[in-house]
């Protein structure tokens, strides 16, 4: 009889693909990519039993997502979404027979709009975002704040214990910084953060609340950024249709601008974990970090929340000063600006995120500090910064008296000034304000209260891989 074959799919690593075929291995680590192999057999029958007994196995991995609800933002970066998708992503799916519910947004919050009142959610084993970080975003919110509704809980209120997200996200890469992609897989490639997808993998992932006197504000899973970082995203939001450069032009412009600003930052330390923000070791798949400080949360915290009694007033420690940044980062926040990130030992799923205080220095030494971000330089290690592994925090600002005040200056007369005095540094009048970059998105309250949700998300992703020395190659077949 003639011999029967039949090709199967099998996603890789380049890594695992160079031993099959003994090529070379690539150097873009992370990448995957697909491989293809060929098993002959004598009989079609045998044949046909092979593909039909490897098909059952593959369906009855619970953990790989049958059907996705995707969003494409055609917008994203240099507006590349719907074509990445298209032809990078779509036909993976269909060979690994997982069948897509694909919206393309029609403008901005509309994915977040759908997830929160409209989408039948049940359906879907996950939902997928085409974009990038502000997508993400997008997705994040609508998910958490559907999730908290049906489960009867006041996202208002900054004590309650929120009701985590059991749907998984995936991200596929198309925006213009892609960091929570670049850190939760170690490369922005559309076809590897697909495969992640497909194979089923999970990566928790802490998110921060960020409440302004009891009201809800935002959720925030990677930057949050105030002087330096929301300043450069308040300036690069005018230059949109510069594409991804928007972000280099406009830190350049607020490098030479060189605002400082006053403010009392009050945080919880997290106190009794393991790691610190200078460790030299990285949060890697499979973190032993991650996992052995999210045991240390108590019982309750199947609601996924911190000892009330850690809690106490007398943890709490305040520092006052001028501030060129002040950034809390729940991850390293590494991206292909900064492939370290702005907080390279920090962990994806501990519950906790590393509060770095840059003060006022020179332009020169802000300038170390900033290019410590992309060599091995240690950027903490600076007279001037400062960094601590925080539960929780708050900031005010120096000038902000009351509400009134505040809501008086975000809506009116002061944002006039300060932006004139923005738009015209050489006028000599420093703004006494910044604004919050949360996660690319500006906040429009300056005093913030800010708590840690340990692992309240899932991804489709493993968490960065470290390279693999040849003997510990996997087994292929197991991947
Ligand atoms: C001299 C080179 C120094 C390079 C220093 C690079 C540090 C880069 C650190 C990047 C951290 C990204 C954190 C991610 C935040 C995301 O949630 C958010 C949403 O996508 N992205 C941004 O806000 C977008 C933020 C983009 C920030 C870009 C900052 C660029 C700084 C350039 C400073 C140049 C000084 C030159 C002096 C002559
Ligand atoms: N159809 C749409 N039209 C306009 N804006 C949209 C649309 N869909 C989504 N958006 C918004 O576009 C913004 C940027 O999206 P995204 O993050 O995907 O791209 P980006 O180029 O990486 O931008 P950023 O660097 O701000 O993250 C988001 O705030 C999102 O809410
Ligand atoms: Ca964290």
């Amino acid at each position: 009889s003639a011999e029967s074959s039949e090709t199967l799919f099998c996603p890789i690593s380049d890594t695992v693909a160079a031993e099959i075929f003994k090529k070379k291995p690539r150097s873009r680590h992370h990448r995957w990519r697909c491989a293809e192999v060929t098993f002959t057999c004598p009989e079609e029958a045998l044949c046909q039993h092979w593909v039909s007994s490897i098909r059952e196995q593959l369906a009855a991995i619970a953990s790989r997502p049958k059907h996705l609800l995707v969003y494409i933002n055609p917008y994203s970066g240099k507006r590349q979404g719907k074509r990445i998708y298209e032809r990078k992503v779509a036909p993976l799916f269909a060979q690994a027979g997982v069948s897509t519910h694909v919206i393309v947004t029609e403008r901005a919050n509309y994915a977040r709009d759908q997830l929160k009142t409209g989408a039948e959610l049940q359906k879907f084993d996950g939902v997928v975002c085409v974009g990038g970080d502000g997508m993400f975003s997008e997705i994040l919110h609508g998910l958490i704040w559907r999730t908290q509704i049906d489960g009867g809980v006041d996202p208002n209120c900054p004590e309650e214990e929120l009701i985590p997200c059991t749907l998984r996200i995936g991200i596929i890469p198309a925006g213009s910084t892609d960091c929570i992609c670049f850190a939760t897989v170690g490369t922005n490639d559309p076809v590897t953060s697909a495969l992640h997808i497909i194979v089923g993998d999970s990566q928790p992932m802490d998110v921060c609340s960020v409440h302004h006197n009891n009201t809800f504000l935002q959720y925030s899973v990677s930057l949050l950024g105030y002087g330096f970082y929301g300043d450069v995203l308040t300036d690069s939001e005018r230059k949109r249709w510069m594409g991804p450069a928007r972000y280099d032009l406009s830190g350049v412009k607020m490098f030479l601008t060189h605002h400082y600003y006053e403010g009392t930052v009050s945080y919880l330390p997290a106190k009794g974990i393991m790691g610190t923000p200078r460790d030299a070791a990285r949060c890697r798949s499979g973190c032993v970090v991650c996992q052995h400080n999210r045991q240390l949360l108590p019982e309750k915290a199947e609601r996924y929340e911190v000892d009330e009694a850690s809690e106490s007033d007398s943890e709490w420690r305040t520092l006052r000063g001028k501030f060129l940044a002040i950034n809390a980062a729940s991850m390293s926040c590494a991206c292909p600006r900064s492939p370290k990130g702005l907080s390279p030992a920090a962990h994806l799923a501990d519950g906790t995120t590393d509060l770095i205080l840059v003060r006022k220095c020179s332009r020169f030494d802000f300038l170390r500090h900033l290019l410590r971000h992309t060599s091995k330089d240690d950027q903490f290690d600076l007279a001037f910064v400062e960094v601590h592994r925080v539960r929780r925090f708050c900031f005010t600002p120096r000038h902000c008296q009351s509400d009134s005040d505040l809501d008086l200056r975000e809506n009116g007369k002061h944002q006039i000034f300060s932006q004139i005095c923005r738009d015209h540094p050489a006028c000599g009048c420093a703004p006494a304000y910044s604004s919050w970059n949360c996660d690319g998105e500006i906040l429009n309250h300056t005093a913030i209260d800010v708590r840690v949700h340990c692992q309240f998300i899932q991804l489709f992703a493993r968490g960065i891989e470290e390279p693999k020395v040849f003997e510990e190659l996997p087994n292929p077949c197991a991947i």
